[in-house]
């Protein structure tokens, strides 16, 4: 069995948050994660599990502070997982000079380019490596699965969900970067990440993946705050829910007015993210 070692571990919510660390083989260094146990979880009975990828400049402890997921999510006996949004610590140049690269951005993706490709990882990490090592130590169900995101998050969340359906079987977002090959985040990232060529860009776009007939066989949620100051340069949901048309693919996209990028955005929509995923995953 993989090795963990306990940060911290709190009761809450009737259930347990924990923050562990571990010596991840997939990103070379040592990576941190945070995991929530509803009480059936404590008491030992395998539960269904949603993992929650955060964005831009957050950590494994973001979502899970500050989103309020965690009431909800320990009424509907669902365990939550948060990975950290990059490797730390990698040494690449460049790697923490801005906000939106390195460090705090790992996008979700296996980097293919020197320099990146050593320890930017954060796909394979988030496919494989944490979900087994999650199901070896806590009581989860790993096929029963889900994956939810926001920004950069929802981005690797409908990405993982549309290239592999059969291992994530319920999706959600807020305020996801849908196009990432056309605006200055995501091409900012793909080209350091994967490189020039933009033929190698489109199996991490969720809206190119549409446009390529990848589908997912349930309703994907999507909650976007109209007064959201990345909506029109960034997040461009619009494309998204074109090409999910052209695709069949069954999509809520519900446009919140007031409501910027924020996690209070996050935390007013929340429970009805946590209950989609229960009533799919057989949750409470
Ligand atoms: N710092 C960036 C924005 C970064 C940002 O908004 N990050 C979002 C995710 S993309 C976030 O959740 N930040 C952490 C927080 O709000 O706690 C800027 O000034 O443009």
């Amino acid at each position: 069995m993989s090795k963990i070692t306990t940060i911290e571990e709190h009761a809450t919510c009737g259930g347990q948050v924990g923050f562990y660390s571990h010596s991840s083989t997939t990103l070379g260094l040592e990576a941190r994660f945070g995991v929530f146990l509803p009480a059936r979880a404590l008491a030992g009975e395998k539960v269904p599990v949603l993992f929650v990828l955060a964005g831009l400049t957050c950590t494994q402890e973001t979502f899970l502070i500050k989103a309020n997921a965690v009431r909800f999510a320990a009424e509907h006996g669902l365990a939550l997982v948060a990975p950290d949004t990059s490797p730390r610590g990698a040494g690449v140049p460049g790697e923490d000079e801005t906000y939106d690269l390195g460090t705090g951005a790992g996008f979700y993706l296996d980097a293919t380019t020197p320099g990146w490709q050593a320890h930017y990882r954060m796909g394979s990490y988030i496919d494989t490596e944490l979900p087994q090592l999650v199901q070896e130590h806590f009581a989860i169900d790993g096929a029963r699965r889900g994956i939810m995101g926001h920004s950069m998050g929802g981005h690797g969340a409908l990405v993982h969900a549309l290239t592999a359906p059969q291992a994530w079987k319920s999706v959600s977002a807020f305020a996801p970067i849908c196009h990432p090959a056309i605006v200055p985040w995501g091409e900012k990232a793909f080209a350091a990440y994967l490189g020039p060529d933009r033929k190698a860009w489109a199996r991490h776009d969720a809206t190119l993946l549409l446009e390529a007939g990848h589908t997912h066989p349930t309703t994907i949620l999507i909650d976007q705050g109209a007064a959201d100051q990345f909506l029109h340069n960034q997040l461009r949901p619009d494309l998204l829910r074109v090409a999910a048309g052209t695709a069949g693919q069954a999509l809520q996209l519900r446009e919140h007015a007031g409501y910027d990028h924020s996690y209070w955005f996050i935390q007013s929509f929340i429970a009805e993210h946590i209950k989609h995923h229960a009533t799919i995953l057989g949750a409470l």
